[in-house]
């Protein structure tokens, strides 16, 4: 039953769709008919003065015409035009038109909209073109100046002008719901449109990085690199206005006048041809602003979003002219070794019964990728338990096997290449990938196997692990790694902590102090060398990561990104504490020479930076050249999921690191696995000479700096904070009792928070905390977490101020 009604249902719908013979008879009629009167009424604008003494001669045969439609032509010119409407006649043809599409169904226009607006203009246009002409001329028509002729004798000209200039402002207005308000709106989103789009169009915009437009021409050419295809799509779409297409031949449904959107995805309205003509307005409705935000908005308004680069406005990004050129980079394809390597691969394998149904090769800077696909009923287990195998017969160093390939359905033979091409660090950082990138720490570490140059956020990662064996690119890596933050981020939004025990690989960088590096306020170098300073460092990190979750917290925001929108937006009050928060990255380049001299002292503040750090904007940068268990801990491994691998010694020392081997069968010389969590995969590390970074930090410490480095909060450690002596009342502090209320009514010892509340230095904070501990209303030192509160009301604590006085 229910098929057999489907059936018709759907029997009528295909006839509704099949169009009768009238229909299709007068539709084309109507439609030729407007082709007709356009060319009529054009040839007759174009030599009226002559057609139109042989309008009244249709039948005369001798009297020959020159419009294009010869005397029908003029017939219909003169009709129309001349005796009746003007220019407007043209609104007729065009009514034609709609109507015969209308007929054949084709629901191109909105019939009565648009036979009300063609109404309007019939009449509005002929006396328009009557007042301007003065009816001397053909474009009024008879009736367009004799209608004009008139109001101008009973309501004079000004009145006249008056009357048309009122009636097409209220059309307007009625048509495009125009209201002084509306108008205000849309002229300020087309202003912000229009200088989004100009600064979008500025070649400095966003990044200041010039590279030369050239090399970014060789890049994009040289490169396997999509030439930044995603960005181009949306670009356009972000300028692109946005369509709401609703299909015209499906059933009405009824809408209310003011319909409210969700961002639900909802199935398009059905509508058809007759219900289109209602008015469909859309209100979106305006969020309520508070007191607050309107205070931010004015101050905006006032004086523009914060714009944290000021006071370096004039910081100049470095140039790629800075890194060196090391020729070109292209892969030279040796189809001999190609040929030896497959012949070895497929032979081998068959000696062992393996059959292979497919082999490709994919060549990169470094290795070629052998992908085999194998014959039907093979398993996996048995090509794995021949990788030593296979290893031995190429007799080559670096071979390693991925079996099977992740997601392909493929076993992977990666074999070094006889003349390596070097990735250099110009290359990858000139690539229209790392150009155009919206990575908020782009670190762009070389090229993968398929020559792509390869890019990670280390925003995201969120910390990094670095290991490798002396000599193998492990210093390189650090300083790729440095130079790409340093080509991204200006120095008010990146601050580096350094810590170099072997005292020379990061030195360099001390050019660069008053920069982009942090420190601590009695620190005497930026780039810290000395174990115990590490500790301090690293415990006055973990104070910053603190004192950062803090204002977060009173934000009401969740990570480091919107807390500076909202600082930029004016919406946070400077005296309450809040500062544009820079990035700061850790940078530590001997982590196994830290944890032999200092141990937990060490690994707990990094753990926890690891644990927490990652929302405040602090990431770490970890490497070491023994990644041995007692080294890299269960604990530090668990917090940093982005690890790379450079070649060890051993398949455990590489199990340590990647949990599991491979980086023992690296080549060295920027040879490298990258482990992101998920998978493994196979790098080769752009190479940036020592010369190079000394240019770079030349040039960036050449520029105006900051007054000093970014200083890190002060620390003191636990030695000297378990020294406070005896309270002694008249010693107090002023603002002691009010630190006292607060620490009592925020259940929180913290001197930070002190510091913010009362507007304290971090010193006179922490003697107020000092005086707290004394007298016992909180706890003793506890590491970087907040001491604990010994009275638990307001109460109490008035009794025990009062006991204090005594
Ligand atoms: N990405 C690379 N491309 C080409 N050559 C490289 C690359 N990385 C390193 N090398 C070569 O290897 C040498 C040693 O590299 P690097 O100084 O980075 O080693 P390392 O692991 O830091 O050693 P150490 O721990 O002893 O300092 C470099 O001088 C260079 O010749």
């Amino acid at each position: 039953m229910e098929k057999k009604s489907k059936n018709t249902t759907q029997n009528k719908v295909e006839a509704a769709k099949i169009l009768s013979k009238p229909r299709i008879f007068f539709g084309v009629l109507l439609i030729f008919s407007s082709i007709v009167l356009t060319l009529s009424f054009i040839s007759y604008l174009m030599k009226w003065k002559a057609d139109q003494s042989q309008a009244g001669t249709l039948l005369d045969k001798s009297i020959k015409s020159d419009n294009i439609f010869g005397k029908i032509g003029d017939w219909l010119g003169n009709f129309f035009v001349f005796d009746s409407i003007g220019i407007a006649a043209f609104i007729i043809a065009f009514l034609c038109l709609v109507t015969g599409l209308l007929i054949l169904k084709k629901n191109y226009f909105k019939p009565w909209k648009t036979f009300g607006h063609s109404l309007f203009f019939i009449c509005w246009l002929p006396i328009f073109m009557g007042a301007i002409t003065g009816g001397t001329g053909v474009l009024s028509g008879v009736y367009g100046f004799q209608i004009m002729d008139f109001l101008n004798a009973i309501i004079g000209t000004f009145g006249l002008w008056m009357v048309l200039l009122v009636s097409i402002g209220l059309y307007f207005m009625l048509e495009f719901n125009l209201n002084p308000s509306n108008v205000k709106s849309k002229l300020n989103d087309l202003n912000e449109n229009t200088i989004g789009r100009v600064k979008d169009m500025m070649p400095n915009s966003g990044e200041n990085f010039s590279a030369d437009e050239e090399l970014l021409d060789e890049a994009q050419t040289t490169e396997n690199v999509p030439l930044s295809k995603e960005n181009v799509i949306v670009k356009d779409l972000e300028t692109a206005p946005i369509n709401l297409k609703v299909s015209s031949d499906i059933n009405p449904i009824k809408i209310p006048n003011q319909t409210s959107f969700t961002s639900t995805p909802v199935s398009a309205p059905k509508s058809n041809s007759e219900t289109d003509d209602f008015k469909f307005e859309v209100e979106v409705a305006k969020e309520e602003l508070d007191e607050y935000d309107k205070k931010a908005n004015e101050l905006v308004e006032k004086h523009g979003e914060y714009d944290h680069r000021l006071e370096l406005a004039k910081f100049q990004m470095p140039t790629i002219n800075l890194l060196k050129d090391y020729g070109p980079e292209e892969i030279l394809v040796n189809q001999e070794e190609l040929e030896e390597n497959k012949n070895k691969i497929v032979g081998l394998l068959k000696n062992f019964n393996v059959g292979i149904s497919e082999i490709k090769a994919t060549i990169g800077p470094t290795v070629t990728l052998y992908e085999i696909v194998p014959e039907a009923g093979i398993r996996v287990s048995a090509i794995k338990k021949l990788q030593d195998d296979i290893a031995l017969n190429l007799s080559a160093l670096g071979i390693r096997i991925i079996a099977p390939m992740p997601g392909k359905g493929t076993i992977g033979i990666e074999v070094p290449r006889k003349n390596p091409t070097m990735v250099s660090m110009r290359s990858v950082i000139s690539s229209a990938k790392f150009q155009n990138t919206d990575m908020d720490l782009p670190v762009v570490f070389g090229k993968t196997i398929s020559n792509e140059v390869f890019m990670a956020d280390l925003s995201k990662m969120p910390h990094l692990l670095m290991a490798g064996a002396t000599g193998q690119g492990k210093s390189v890596g650090i300083n790729a790694i440095l130079t790409s933050l340093l080509f991204k981020k200006h120095p008010s939004e990146l601050k580096f902590v350094m810590v170099d025990p072997k005292k020379v690989e990061l030195s360099l960088y001390s050019k660069i102090e008053r920069h982009y590096l942090a420190k601590l306020p009695d620190g005497e170098d930026a780039i810290i060398t000395d174990t115990h300073k590490v500790i301090n460092t690293l415990n006055s990190l973990c104070i910053e990561m603190d004192q950062r979750y803090d204002l977060l917290k009173n934000a009401f925001c969740k990570n480091l990104k919107e807390y500076n929108q909202k600082f930029s937006q004016r919406k946070l009050n400077p005296e309450n504490g809040h500062r544009y928060l820079p990035y700061i990255v850790l940078v530590v380049d001997e982590f196994a020479d830290l944890i032999m001299t200092a141990g937990k002292e060490v690994e707990q503040p990094i753990a926890r930076l690891a644990q927490l750090a990652r929302a405040v904007g602090i990431h770490l940068i970890v490497a070491t050249q023994r990644p041995s268990v007692n080294v890299i801990t269960g604990m530090i491994k668990a917090n940093f999921p982005a690890r790379v691998a450079f070649r060890v010694i051993s398949s455990v020392d590489s199990r340590t690191i990647l949990d599991s081997p491979g980086a023992d069968q690296l080549i060295g010389k920027g040879d490298m696995l990258y482990f992101n969590g998920n998978e493994i995969l196979r790098l080769q590390c752009a190479f940036v000479d020592t010369p190079e970074v000394e240019k770079l930090a030349d040039f960036i410490g050449e520029q105006k700096g900051y007054a000093s480095a970014f200083m890190l909060p002060e620390y003191s450690s636990e030695d000297s904070s378990s020294t406070v002596g005896a309270f002694d009342p008249n010693e107090k502090d002023v603002l002691f009792e009010d630190a006292a209320r607060i620490v009592v009514s925020t259940q929180q010892g913290s001197t930070s928070m002190l510091q913010r509340q009362l507007k304290l230095g971090y010193n006179r904070a922490g003697r107020i905390m000092d005086q707290l501990e004394a007298c016992g209303i909180v706890g003793g030192f506890n590491g970087a977490k907040a001491r604990e509160v010994q009275i638990s009301d307001l109460n109490s604590l008035e009794n025990f101020l009062e006991e204090l006085k005594k």
